[in-house]
């Protein structure tokens, strides 16, 4: 009897049949929904209900969020849910010392407007969730990150916007703070020095949304016309006119 040594086959690399499905174009309703939920969303930091978001609504907001496009498909993200309000009053405490210093870079009347604008709902939102990016997940190669590292990054960003359209088309509200040192959040929500804090989300029913962004509606900022950031080829270059 021949003992032939024989290696393990090779790891299957193919696909099935069963992995497709048609790519037609959305229902006229269905389309509407999607580009309703985009143009609708707005960021909000002031008019949350105390209403609770339930589990199965909570669960499809992440179930969303986890569905975004990865580098990869490296999934890098955490959603850690902070309800507790006294972890919440710390993050307040985070947001106030930092915001305190930003107001203080915009001088004169600007500096004053800018302490007239309400930029979180920490307290008031039922939930904040924060959203984490894991420097490490997937091993030291990653498919699509070795010339851009930052692409983790900008999955976990993808992730948030996901989450905030779902939200939209649930009647819930999101607001994205920035205003902290995200390395003061870190120790509060126990988030280990390899991950990156992406996000920080106020996250709750809401009443009424601005019909254009609250800064424009405010005067801090304009939105700018669609035809002034698209080029054609090169920077600088503008598309030709359709006749
Ligand atoms: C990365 C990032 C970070 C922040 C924001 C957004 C994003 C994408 N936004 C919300 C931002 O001001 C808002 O999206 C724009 O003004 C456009 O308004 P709508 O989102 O269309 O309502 C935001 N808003 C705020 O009040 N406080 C904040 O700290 C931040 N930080």
């Amino acid at each position: 009897m021949s003992l032939a040594v024989t290696s393990p086959p090779p790891p299957p690399q193919g696909y099935q049949i069963s992995d497709l499905a048609p790519a037609g174009a959305f229902s006229d309703a269905e389309r509407a929904a999607v580009y309703r939920a985009i143009e609708t969303r707005r960021d909000v930091r002031n008019e949350f209900s105390a209403r609770p978001v339930p589990d199965d609504v909570l669960r499809r907001i992440l179930a969303a969020a986890h569905a975004a496009p990865s580098v990869g498909l490296m999934q890098p993200w955490n959603f850690i849910l902070v309800r507790d309000p006294r972890t919440r009053g710390r993050v307040h405490e985070a947001f106030t010392l930092r915001n305190a210093e930003a107001a203080d870079r915009f001088e004169g009347a600007r500096g004053d407007h800018y302490r007239s604008l309400k930029l979180e709902g920490i307290l008031t939102a039922p939930l904040n969730i924060c959203v984490t990016c894991d420097r490490d997940r997937g091993g030291p190669q990653v498919l699509g990150r070795t010339h851009q590292r930052d692409t983790d990054l900008y999955s976990a960003v993808c992730a948030v916007q996901n989450l905030w359209l779902a939200a939209r088309a649930e009647g819930i509200g999101v607001g994205w703070v920035s205003i902290f040192d995200p390395e003061d959040l870190k120790p509060l929500l126990g988030v280990p020095e390899r991950a990156v804090v992406v996000a920080y989300l106020c996250v709750g029913y809401v009443d009424e949304l601005f019909v254009r962004p609250e800064l424009e509606a405010r005067h801090w900022a304009r939105r700018s016309p669609l035809d002034d950031v698209v080029f054609e080829e090169r920077w600088g270059e503008r598309p030709a006119q359709a006749e």
